[in-house]
């Protein structure tokens, strides 16, 4: 049984082309994020893999991208199941700055512990270990027995909620998470073993 995961992050989103924090405001997809969205979808037909389910948050900048990758993979006919519980994490009184304004408001240092320390929420917003506490009951209850059945699950999200999940797949502590940078566009595919842990990681970046 083929027992794969495979991450995505949303396409460039307008606000990533504007360099502004997001979180879970709503901004849809540019044209460079379609792209990235139709290549991933052709970088997975390419390599035979094909899902059996997907899920996707409930902002549209994941939505579209699922739509846009499932599209090249020539699924059409389908149920995608949104959930708010994949949304990006909430960046509070962050939402909408521009992170170089944001960088020269604050120092260069705070700034960046707003955005990747694990427990330290930014103003009114939710820390990765926050985020980590909605996404990981939900994998538990909604893609862990999928996985179970040798299922191959489709998971197009965000950042910072990718970011937990890979916190527990590849098994990194609050601190090796700091350095972990997300791709937009790009799929990661975990073989996973029965008992659930990860037997492999490969991103499929285009050549
Ligand atoms: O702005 C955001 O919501 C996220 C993702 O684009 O940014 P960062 O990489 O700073 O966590």
């Amino acid at each position: 049984m083929s027992r794969s995961l495979i991450l995505l992050r949303h396409g460039q989103s307008a606000w990533n082309a504007r360099n502004l924090f997001t979180g879970i405001r709503d901004p849809d997809l540019t044209e460079r994020g379609i792209e990235e969205a139709r290549r991933a979808g052709k970088a997975l037909r390419e390599h035979g893999i094909i899902p059996d389910a997907w899920f996707t948050s409930a902002l549209q900048r994941a939505y579209h991208t699922l739509d846009f990758a499932l599209q090249e993979m020539g699924i059409t006919d389908l149920v995608i199941t949104r959930s708010s519980k994949l949304n990006e994490r909430d960046y509070g009184d962050l939402s909408g700055l521009n992170k170089d304004d944001a960088r020269q408001r604050w120092g260069d240092d705070q700034v960046h512990i707003w955005r990747r320390s694990f427990d330290i929420a930014p103003p009114g917003g939710e820390s990765l270990k926050d985020t980590a506490n909605r996404v990981l009951p939900w994998y538990e209850r909604n893609v862990a027995p999928l996985l179970l059945t040798g299922q191959t699950v489709l998971i197009a999200a965000h950042g910072n909620s990718l970011r937990a999940l890979i916190m527990k797949l590849e098994e990194l502590d609050g601190e090796a998470i700091t350095n972990r940078e997300i791709a937009t566009g790009v799929p990661i595919v975990y073989k996973i073993a029965p008992d659930g842990t990860t037997l492999s990681v490969e991103e499929l970046r285009p050549a």
